[in-house]
């Protein structure tokens, strides 16, 4: 370590100011208080890493220094951008050579996790919010903005309260996008003064609401404005949305005309998260719309764990952060539950496979682009007996040099003409365990003492290879499916109603598939069991299907299929936003 600057005219640090700085502290430990102190300041001067942040921060001063300019980011929205261009690409019907490798280029991981920083330094995302410095209070001279608005068809974009603890009528909520937001002079916790000339003390915000309502033309408010206001940047994040939402039936929405309605698998662009139960989402490819209100992620698994049942412990009431909100929200759990509770539809002694501790709610999804002769997976769930096998094999029968199904593993010995790789790859059940413990394998079980299963090398060597696999595992090796590596589109095979189930199958004289010889029908209580059967997986695993297909008419069903496997080769699909990070 070198003792050479203490702090120049231009306010560079660099180790050496360190080290003096410990020097001088050795000299003067009067000054401080305790031993403790001491050698706490002793170990920081000391330690490697300050010193390594200090030479770097010396390292960019002198180097702005001697260009004698700041770098100042060309934009930061550098996501953005390239999303869009891959967007425009994509739609080109013809590529040249040069698009293409751009079109590649772009969707490179490390490309875009170097656009992420960039946009992250650029929009100075690094800094802590800070909320504004308070302005001072003067009681006789309060400051004041007047905004006119143009009333139009178009709502505000904007909710009022009543603050709790001073009684007046402020700015609750500004929507993204909204007549208030664009305006950029109405933010929240503004206090509302006036509205046309009309004094708004002591009113109600239904009253506020009225005086909106009866005014024509151009609207005055007199705003006295809020202490601190935020910035607040457009988030980015799109998420899957996992349950359906209606805001009309919903009864603890701040305000029902600001709610967003979606469907389970919607897209949605979340705007704001500022809020720790209600965000701003707009439903994605609405680009100009104003972003509206949906519960957020803490919210809404509030709601299923109550719904559920699984917690009756009415304290959560209190808990941090909903006391204080003046918005409806607080009363959401206030309801006594106790004879309310909703049992879970299934037994959990009956699901020894119970996998839906976790609470679907939202997902974050990002776009995956279609590579050029990489192939995802395509994976048939469904009730057993429901026909994964026949689409499967017809699937196949398109195209048996594309479309391909992993060869599985056994313990059992070879059988006479059997070719090892081909029915089966033949290991000895010690390597079958071994790899089994390792969770080398998709989905395994054991049947008249021979352990079988897939392995998930088998499905990735099919991916290497160019070609399609196709798999109809049980639907409990979603959970070793399901990941970045394999990127898999998981199809849910759905039995049409008990009816038609029934109807379509005897018009086919369908083969039970519960029968060991396949030489009889299916029963009324194996039809029975696949609708039973079918329920109880779409609770446990439907946010994890990309699609669902009713297998009622085979034929029907069967092109569904296709269509289904020719997106997944051309079109880019929403995934979970890891797989493409
Ligand atoms: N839509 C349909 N209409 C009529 N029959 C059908 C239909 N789909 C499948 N089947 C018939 O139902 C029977 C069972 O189908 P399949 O063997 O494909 O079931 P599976 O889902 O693969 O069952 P498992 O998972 O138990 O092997 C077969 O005889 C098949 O031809």
């Amino acid at each position: 370590m070198t003792s050479e600057v203490m702090e120049n005219d231009n306010k560079t640090l660099d180790s050496g100011t360190l080290t003096d700085l410990f020097v001088n502290l050795q000299k003067s430990s009067a000054l401080l208080s305790t031993e403790e102190e001491q050698t706490f300041l002793n170990g920081l001067l000391q330690s490697k890493e300050l010193n390594a942040l200090v030479n770097i921060h010396s390292k960019i001063l002198s180097n702005v220094e001697r260009k004698r300019f700041f770098p100042v980011p060309a934009l930061s929205d550098g996501m953005q951008v390239l999303a869009d261009v891959l967007e425009l690409i994509y739609q080109q019907p013809r590529r040249s050579s040069d698009c293409q490798e751009l079109f590649l280029m772009l969707q490179k991981p490390h490309l875009q996790g170097l656009l992420c920083a960039h946009d992250a330094i650029a929009q100075k995302d690094y800094y802590p919010r800070l909320p504004d410095i308070p302005v001072e209070d003067d009681e006789e001279e309060q400051t004041i903005k007047v905004v006119q608005l143009v009333k139009s068809n178009e709502p505000l974009g904007a909710t009022i309260k009543t603050d709790e603890l001073t009684g007046k009528i402020v700015i609750a909520r500004v929507m993204h996008g909204g007549a208030a937001d664009r305006s950029g002079l109405i933010h929240v916790g503004d206090e509302v003064v006036e509205v046309n000339a009309i004094s708004v003390e002591g009113k109600e915000p239904n009253d506020v609401l009225d005086i909106l309502q009866s005014s024509e033309g151009t609207i005055t408010f007199k705003l006295v404005p809020a202490e601190c206001t935020m910035n607040v940047r457009e988030s980015k994040v799109r998420v899957r949305a996992h349950f359906d939402y209606d805001s009309s039936t919903d009864p603890y929405i701040p305000c029902k005309e600001a709610g967003l309605d979606f469907k389970k698998g919607d897209v949605l662009h979340i705007v704001c998260q500022d809020d720790q139960y209600w965000w701003q989402a707009r439903k994605e490819g609405d680009k100009h719309m104003r972003a509206g209100l949906i519960p957020s992620r803490a919210l809404q698994e509030k709601r299923i764990v109550h719904d559920r049942g699984m917690k009756k412990d009415e304290d959560e009431v209190a808990e941090g952060g909903l006391s204080c909100s003046p918005e409806p929200v607080r009363c959401l759990l206030g309801a006594d539950n106790k004879n309310k509770t909703k049992k879970i539809i299934y037994d959990t002694a009956e699901n020894d496979d119970f996998d839906r501790e976790l609470i679907a709610t939202y997902e974050e999804v990002a776009k995956l682009y279609p590579r050029p002769s990489v192939f995802r997976p395509i994976v048939l769930i469904g009730p057993p007996g429901v026909g994964r096998n026949e689409l499967k094999r017809r699937l196949i029968d398109t195209d048996p040099v594309k479309f391909q199904t992993p060869t599985p593993f056994t313990s059992r010995s070879m059988k006479p003409g059997e070719v090892d790789g081909k029915e089966y790859f033949f290991v000895t059940r010690q390597q079958m365990e071994r790899d089994i413990d390792e969770g080398k394998f998709i989905e395994f079980g054991e049947y008249k003492g021979n352990l079988y299963g897939t392995s998930t090398s088998s499905v990735e060597a099919i991916v290497h290879a160019g070609l399609v696999c196709i798999l109809n595992p049980h639907y409990q090796a979603l959970k070793m499916l399901r990941t970045p590596l394999l990127k898999p589109y998981i199809i849910y095979i759905s039995p049409p109603s008990l009816d038609v189930l029934k109807q379509t199958r005897m018009a086919h004289h369908a083969r039970s598939t519960f029968d060991v010889n396949n030489s009889r029908g299916f029963t009324e209580d194996e039809f029975q069991d696949m609708i039973r059967h079918s329920e109880r997986i779409k609770f446990l695993y439907d946010h994890f299907f990309d699609e669902t297909i009713v297998n009622a008419d085979l034929a029907d069903a069967f092109s569904k299929l296709l269509a289904a496997v020719n997106r997944v080769e051309s079109e880019p699909l929403w995934v979970p936003a890891s797989w493409v990070q």
